[in-house]
Order: C-alpha cells, then sequence, then structure tokens
C-alpha cells in the first residue's frame, strides 16, 4: 500500500485538525462538520497531484493559453454516517465526479465490547476503470473499511483506489495493509497513538458521526 501522510509540514490542515479534537471546540457541530468538509478539500488537493491529466488550450479574451485539465475519472464513495462532510469537502474540489454512498456500523451481538461491521445499504455508480476514492474520516480497526471494500469489489474493477482518511491508528493500516491490494493509495491526514479497550482511536476525537449528527440510539 502506498501510505500519503500529508500533515508532515505545518499548515492551516493542523489547525482543522486541533479544532475537531479540542473537546470544547468540536461541541460545535456545525464548526466540526465545517472543519472535516475543509479537510477534505485540503485532501483532495493534495491527492490531485498524483491523478492524470491532459493538455488542453485554453481561450482567454487575449489569447490561447496550454494547460492542464484533470483526465481521470473520479468516483467519491463515502461510508456513512461520518464520511458525508468528509465527502462535501472532496466534491468541492472534483466538480464532475460521480458519488456512491455505503453504510456500515459496529453491531455488538452480545452487549459487550466484541463487534462485527454489518453493511447493508450501497448506492454507487459503476467504478469500472475509473478512480474510486473511498471517504471515512476515522480508520480504527479498519473493519468498517475492509468490509465496505469487500462489497464493492465484488463485480468491478477500478482504475485506481485512493483510501482517504482524517485519524488513522498503526493498527488500522497494518489490518488495511494485511486485507487489501498492494497497489492501494492511503492518504492520512493525522497518525494517532492507537485503540483503547472499545477500540476508539486515543487520543482521536470521538466519534465523528456523532459529533457532526448527534447521538443515536
Ligand atoms: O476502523 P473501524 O474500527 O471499523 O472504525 C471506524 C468506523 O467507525 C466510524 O463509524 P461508526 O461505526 O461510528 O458509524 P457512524 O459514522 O454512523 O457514527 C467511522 O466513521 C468508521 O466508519
Ligand atoms: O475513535 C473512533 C473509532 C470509531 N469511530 C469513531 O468515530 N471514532
Ligand atoms: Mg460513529
Amino acid at each position: 500500500m502506498h501510505i500519503h501522510y500529508i500533515s508532515e509540514n505545518n499548515s492551516i490542515l493542523n489547525h482543522f485538525l486541533s479544532q475537531i479534537r479540542d473537546v470544547t471546540i468540536q461541541k460545535d457541530s456545525m464548526r466540526f462538520r465545517k472543519n472535516i468538509e475543509r479537510i477534505g478539500e485540503v485532501m483532495a488537493y493534495e491527492l490531485s497531484k498524483i491523478l492524470t491529466y491532459k493538455e488542453i488550450d485554453v481561450q482567454t479574451p487575449l489569447g490561447i493559453k496550454k494547460t492542464t485539465a484533470l483526465e481521470d475519472n473520479v468516483v467519491l464513495c463515502s461510508i456513512l454516517r461520518a464520511g458525508l462532510a468528509l465527502h462535501t469537502g472532496f466534491m468541492n474540489f472534483f466538480d464532475d465526479a460521480e458519488n456512491g454512498f455505503v453504510s456500515a456500523m459496529r453491531f455488538h451481538p452480545n452487549n459487550d465490547d466484541y463487534f462485527e461491521i454489518k453493511v447493508e445499504y450501497q448506492a454507487a455508480p459503476s467504478f469500472e476503470n475509473k478512480n474510486l476514492i473511498l471517504i471515512d474520516p476515522m480508520l480504527a480497526t479498519g473493519q468498517s473499511l475492509v468490509a465496505v471494500f469487500q462489497k464493492l469489489m465484488s463485480e468491478e474493477t477500478p482504475k485506481e483506489i485512493h483510501i482517504a482518511v482524517v485519524i488513522a491508528t498503526p493498527e488500522g493500516i497494518e489490518y488495511l495493509e494485511n486485507n487489501l491490494p498492494d497497489n492501494c493509495h492511503l492518504w492520512v491526514a493525522a497518525l494517532d497513538e492507537g485503540l483503547n479497550a472499545k477500540n476508539y482511536i486515543v487520543p482521536g476525537l470521538g466519534d465523528a458521526g456523532d459529533l457532526a449528527y448527534g447521538s443515536k440510539l
């Protein structure tokens, strides 16, 4: 797997990351969603640097400028719920992208800490021979991403696979490395220490879906 860590240099990205983690600031759910969206925009820009471009001539009022435009077809596919705000950030930059949505939730069959991932809802376009960008802000154990990936890949083969996460753990990255093809690209805005007993990211930010959209039953 090709891993791209995008917050190694100081930039405004670190400012957005600090705000989504801050226990006081993150209570403002509108700001939380907006910051995740802005992180999505930064990630989309970084990712765009390795896509394929074609040469074009642009007619300006004063002449012709030879330049480049995106050639690749992009499909953005997000994992519900928490992926939605990050998805918006990517959509803001990839104007012509097609869009897909898949649900994944932790299901606790024994009412203890053990969980399985339930993948139920899927609405996605064809991504055969296109660049698929799989979007989810949190890579904790990695089980949600792998379960969604396996459901999506059962029938089609994209040209390139990109996975975009905001906060990742070493355990989650290792799980992806063991369960996804070697040629995947993983884009990580921040790498954290690890997981707690409930498989939440430490220090992380808490529950991204709840912070963005409110607690669920
Ligand atoms: O790497 P994992 O251990 O699988 O955990 C990560 C998953 O947990 C979060 O979703 P969650 O299950 O909280 O659903 P939600 O978005 O509806 O809150 C997150 O958005 C990932 O999908
Ligand atoms: O730390 C975590 C782990 C899973 N889901 C989240 O939203 N946060
Ligand atoms: Mg959640």
